[in-house]
């Protein structure tokens, strides 16, 4: 563990996250007192097109990266003093130098993106011999352990619309500045004090706007069909799928997550996943393995289709989300108010000093739901019905999470 380290000005505190390739720390600015992450990125040459370890040795990179910080600091007196690169010039790198740097693509496409209310800013970079510091925001809270661990969402409908609309908005402006993220999931989104949204990890992003099917990048949960195994259509003809699309697939997956604590299937994989089979051949599965409104169930199956050309687009996706009244057949989410233009502005581009949460206070009692659980379906009498067990209580797989993932 890196404890009473400096870099410059940042006082090392803490650990706060751990990769497939890279260490995140929390440090303190020593001269303003101010709080950022920094994230150690292995300076390596072994990564592949997406700048990701090609080997399968992806927990070992990130273990031997925190040992050789360790000796690091220990041979400077746990002090470093490390030059800043300039952040312009990274982002000018082109593709040909980004190949011989791929450590730097991932800092490259969130530069070109940060300066988005939603996105994670980048301070600086700092170079060392053995690994590129990332200085970014601190943002103490992600998406995963809201939902799962503090069920932050569970009574408040209009909070999971913020936060839906401010993940879309995000990736609405990284795709129009010709980056796809591509690695969509609730560990990736965190939420500062006031529940805004700041979309991180930018390590498997790509300009590509177009990929060749069954890439595998992403996460197992959240990635789309295509990515996985492509089967329909004929195969001799189809080269490649829209990248987009592929994120709007891992949007509906987080729907799912915010309104029901739950993961829909373990991943879109037709012979490997049963619910995701019975999905595709009957999507009105959802309706019975998940607590969905009849509304919600409509917008699901727009966003999830196994066709990657006829999913629902960004914008209208949004536009939708704000006009939902139900999320959940029974519960706190089954009544959500529609948000007229003021507030959807507010969420997305509005006051975002304004917590929620305040605002809520000053609306009636009834918006102070008591804690419920919403009611659904057994995995015992789906059993009985199709004779598969097809989802869990999300938090309860959460080892799944790391196994499955591309990484
Ligand atoms: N700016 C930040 N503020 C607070 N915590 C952060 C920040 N950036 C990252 N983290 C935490 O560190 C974790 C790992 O960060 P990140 O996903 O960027 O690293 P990674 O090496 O790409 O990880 P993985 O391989 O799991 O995707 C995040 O899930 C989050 O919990």
């Amino acid at each position: 563990m890196l404890t009473n380290c400096q870099i410059n000005n940042f006082q090392i505190t803490s650990q706060i996250g751990s990769g497939a390739y890279g260490l995140v720390f929390h440090a303190v600015d020593i001269i303003t007192e101010n709080e950022y992450a920094i994230k150690a990125v292995v300076k390596s040459s072994s990564l592949n097109d997406f700048g990701k370890p090609t080997t399968d040795d992806n927990i070992k990179k990130s273990t031997v990266l925190q040992t050789q910080l360790y000796h690091f600091f220990k041979s400077f007196q746990n002090k470093l003093f490390l030059p800043t690169v300039d952040l312009d010039s990274i982002q000018c790198l082109d593709n040909a130098e980004l190949a011989r740097a791929p450590h730097y693509k991932e800092i490259a496409m969130q530069l070109k993106v940060h300066s988005h209310e939603n996105v994670c800013t980048i301070h600086q970079i700092l170079e060392s011999p053995l690994a590129t510091f990332i200085v970014m925001d601190y943002i103490p809270l992600d998406l995963f352990t809201a939902i799962v661990d503090r069920e932050y969402f569970a009574n408040n409908g209009l909070l999971v619309k913020k936060v839906f609309l401010q993940l879309c908005s995000a990736l609405d402006h990284c795709q129009h500045k010709g980056v796809f993220h591509c690695d969509i999931k609730p560990e990736n989104v965190l939420l500062d004090s006031n529940d805004n949204v700041h979309l991180c990890d930018f390590g498997l992003s790509t300009t590509c706007q177009y990929l060749a099917p069954n890439v595998c990048i992403g996460s197992s949960y959240y990635m789309a069909p295509e990515r996985i195994l492509y089967t329909s259509g004929n195969k001799d003809t189809v080269t490649s799928f829209p990248t987009s699309t592929g994120d709007v697939w891992s949007l509906g997956v987080i729907l799912i997550n915010l309104c029901c604590i739950r993961n829909p299937w373990l991943k879109a994989h037709q012979t490997e996943d049963s619910t995701f089979n019975y999905y595709t051949k009957n999507p009105s599965v959802l309706k019975r393995i998940l607590p969905v409104s009849d509304e919600l169930y409509s917008l699901l199956v727009r966003i999830l289709q196994v066709d990657p050309y006829s999913r629902i687009d960004l914008r209208s996706l949004m536009k939708e989300v704000a006009e939902l009244e139900s999320f959940t057949v029974e519960g706190p989410l089954s009544n959500v108010p529609q948000l007229d233009e003021k507030l959807y502005d507010t969420f997305i581009t509005g006051d975002r000093g304004m917590c929620l949460r305040e605002m809520l206070k000053e609306g009636s009692e009834e918006d102070e739901c008591v804690s419920e659980t919403t009611p659904c379906e057994s995995d015992e009498e789906w059993s009985k019905q199709f004779g598969a067990s097809p989802f869990m209580q999300w938090a309860g797989n959460l080892s799944t999470v790391t196994n499955f993932s591309f990484r």
